[in-house]
């Protein structure tokens, strides 16, 4: 049998159709406004490559033809009736993604392995949230027994994913001095390849301003991944652009960490007790230990001022405390006794809620104002009474040569009631010396005895005048008071209970 190997008609119409040359007349099978596929937006789409966003792939065609006036889209205006056929025609042709959202696929990649958390950590986007969010249960399926006997240790969600998960690794992306009423600070943002969240390191160490440290005094607290070099091509000016510098930045001072060469080793150097200049004077043995605390997110108490909770006094009071230049006695009748710069650093993460996140948060607060307290408003909202995790806090102290279970790091003061916390840093390795209390300023000023906790850090108490969250006063309230109450008596928190009268 003969079969033509083309139709000279249809080559025809084929070629005005593509090449537009001719307008479309009724001899025209497929008129151009109304074709089903149009060729120019095959050929476009073709061109731009799969079909690949950030979240999805395998998009239809014709989103990108939804607008009517766009030259060959989808002559839309005729679906604008209401009648069923016209429905119909609708739903055929609407905005289809056969692919799950980013978020779902992940949690799916991390029971296969956790595949998508292998990728290297990276500067322009975060590493993907390492798991998918437990489905709460709603309020009405929130048993007794569970309020009875809530769960005290970390989600076993977080627990058997983390278990399968590459080792936990972090990195500081920049570093920028922020001027305080306190004093200066260096605040540090980290990127890691657990979670999608930007964690914080707030370092007290003004001593770096005046250049490297004497062999004397106690090593600055600078960010190994932020000294590091990242590429063979990265510029002087990249690397101050990140905040890898030394000393004070300014328009006529600008050193990177890496000039000159070793610059960078020395700045970190732990304290070496071998060293000739340490053993002559003792003085590094007397310094105390840097003085830290791993700080939760709190949106209402530290940006609002929410008088709820004393998180954002908190906050404050750990600067402030750590800002506190350190008397260093006399070692010997011929040396006097020394004074040196507060330093430490807050780890600020970013576990807003005790972890369960502002909506869930703002929520438990409303539970609480029909009676219920912290605890039991997070059991009701089918969440743990807290679902943070200290890893990443760790990992950063590390980062800054502080606590380093090896040795080659200081060991730490740290400033918290919760019990918690100690144990969750020692449990990773962290040497902490000694655990020191934060007394609610509305507790003390109300009782002045629980003062004498605090006694030891010798901190002059005067607020910052002009200031309203960070360096505020005291501030108390209903609301606060029943918060604290509840730390103490239900969580744990080692923190003498205010009484309204001390004789009690
Ligand atoms: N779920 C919930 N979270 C709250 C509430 N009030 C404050 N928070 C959160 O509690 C966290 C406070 O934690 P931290 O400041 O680290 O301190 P802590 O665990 O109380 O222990 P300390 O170190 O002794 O202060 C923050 O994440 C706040 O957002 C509340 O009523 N409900």
């Amino acid at each position: 049998m003969h079969v033509p190997l083309s139709n000279p008609d249809s080559d025809a119409a084929l070629l005005d159709l593509l090449t537009g040359s001719e307008r479309p007349t009724a001899k025209t099978i497929l008129p151009r406004r109304d074709a089903a596929l149009d060729p120019l937006l095959i050929a476009a789409a073709t061109a731009s490559g799969p079909h690949v966003t950030r979240n999805h792939y395998q998009h239809d065609f014709f989103p990108g033809v939804m607008l009517p006036q766009s030259e060959g889209s989808w002559d839309w205006t005729k679906f604008t009736g209401d009648d069923a056929s016209t429905r119909t025609e609708r739903k055929r042709l609407a905005y289809v993604s056969r692919q799950a959202p980013r978020r779902q696929r992940l949690g799916l990649d991390d029971t296969q392995g956790g595949k998508e958390n292998a990728s290297p950590l990276s500067p322009a986007e975060n590493l993907p949230t390492s798991h998918q969010k437990k489905r709460r249960s709603s309020l009405a399926q929130v048993t007794d027994e569970r309020l009875r006997n809530p769960p005290t240790t970390q989600p076993e969600s977080t627990r058997s994913v983390h278990q399968s998960l590459a080792p936990l690794e972090v990195k500081c992306m920049a570093r920028t001095r922020i001027p305080t009423p306190h004093g200066p600070v260096f605040l540090h943002i980290y990127h890691n390849n657990r979670d999608s969240k930007e964690h914080m390191a707030i370092v007290v160490d003004p001593a770096q301003f005046s250049g490297p440290p004497a062999p004397d005094a106690p090593p600055h607290i600078r960010s190994r991944t932020l000294d590091a070099v990242w590429s063979a091509d990265e510029t002087e000016m990249d690397r101050i652009t990140r905040g890898a510098y030394v000393g004070r930045l300014s328009p006529t001072s600008r050193v990177s960490s890496q000039a000159p060469e070793g610059l960078a080793s020395a700045l970190t150097v732990p304290r070496d007790h071998s060293h000739p200049a340490q053993q002559v004077t003792g003085l590094s043995n007397a310094i105390p230990s840097p003085l830290i605390r791993i700080h939760s997110e709190c949106f209402t108490g530290e940006t609002v001022g929410s008088m709820r909770c004393d998180c954002g006094e908190q906050l404050d009071e750990a600067i402030r405390l750590i800002s506190q230049p350190i008397t260093i006695p006399s070692q010997s009748v011929s040396s006097p006794s020394k004074t040196i710069a507060g330093r430490g650093a807050v780890v600020y993460l970013r576990q807003e809620g005790r972890g369960i996140g502002l909506l869930s948060k703002i929520r438990a607060y409303n539970l609480q104002d029909l009676g219920h307290d912290t605890v039991t408003a997070n059991l009701m909202l089918g969440h743990q009474a807290d679902e943070r995790g200290y890893e990443i806090a760790c990992a950063i102290l590390r980062d800054l040569g502080l606590g380093n279970p090896d040795g080659a790091g200081e060991s730490v003061r740290v400033l918290t009631n919760n019990p918690d916390k100690v144990e969750a840093l020692e449990k990773e390795g962290i040497r902490v010396v000694e655990r020191v209390p934060m007394i609610p300023r509305s507790w003390k000023s109300r009782n002045p005895h629980l003062v004498d906790h605090a006694a030891s850090l010798q901190v002059d108490d005067a607020r910052v005048e002009g200031a309203t969250l960070i360096g505020g006063g005291a501030v108390h309230g209903e609301d606060l008071d029943k918060y604290l109450r509840t730390k103490v008596l239900k969580m744990g928190h080692i923190l003498p209970l205010w009484l309204d009268n001390p004789e009690q």
